[in-house]
């Protein structure tokens, strides 16, 4: 599901740890989708259990070089949100472009019953987005604005 993909984009490179052999790698699952789905690495014989209200850090097993200038934001998938109550805890979950770890996971069972994570099981979706990094100056003043301090609900509702 990439084939329409623009060659001159930099390519997002994964490198794959033991524990995830077997396991699809992330891809498109549509010509438009956002993300690629990321699955758990957890092993086949110790299934995940996710009670409620705990969190949980679930290995994908793999390591991602992403391109200077790209981020990786790991949003939750809405149907596990919808259908379990279980979401990203740190959501958007930021991969630095310089991160060659194993990326993870950070899980939060709000549902109301035990979440079962198998092997293979798509948890979460990783978006990739460009970055600017900007000088940081340090001012003595702020320059003046219309809307100067006004915020939290200072333009109204309607
Ligand atoms: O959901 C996530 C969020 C982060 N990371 C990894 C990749 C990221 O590059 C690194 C650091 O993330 P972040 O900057 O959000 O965490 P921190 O608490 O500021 O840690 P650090 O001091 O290492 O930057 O942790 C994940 O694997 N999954
Ligand atoms: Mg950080």
């Amino acid at each position: 599901m990439t084939e329409h993909l623009s060659v001159s984009m930099p390519a997002l490179g994964i490198v794959r740890l033991a524990h995830a052999d077997g396991l699809a790698l992330p891809a498109y699952e549509t010509a438009g989708a956002a993300g690629i789905d990321l699955r758990a690495a957890v092993p086949e014989s110790e299934r995940l259990v996710l009670k409620a209200g705990e969190r949980a850090l679930v290995p994908t097993g793999l390591i991602f070089e992403i391109p200077q200038g790209y981020e990786g934001q790991v949003r939750p998938r809405s149907g596990l949100a919808f259908k379990n109550g279980v979401t990203c805890l740190n959501t958007p979950g930021t991969i630095d472009s310089d991160y060659r770890g194993e990326v993870k996971v950070l899980l939060i069972n709000h549902g109301d019953a035990d979440f079962v994570i198998e092997r293979g099981m798509r948890v979460a979706q990783m978006v990739l987005a460009p970055v600017v990094q900007l000088a940081v100056e340090e001012r003595n003043l702020a320059g003046v604005t219309a809307r100067g301090e006004g915020g939290f609900g200072s333009t109204g509702t309607a």
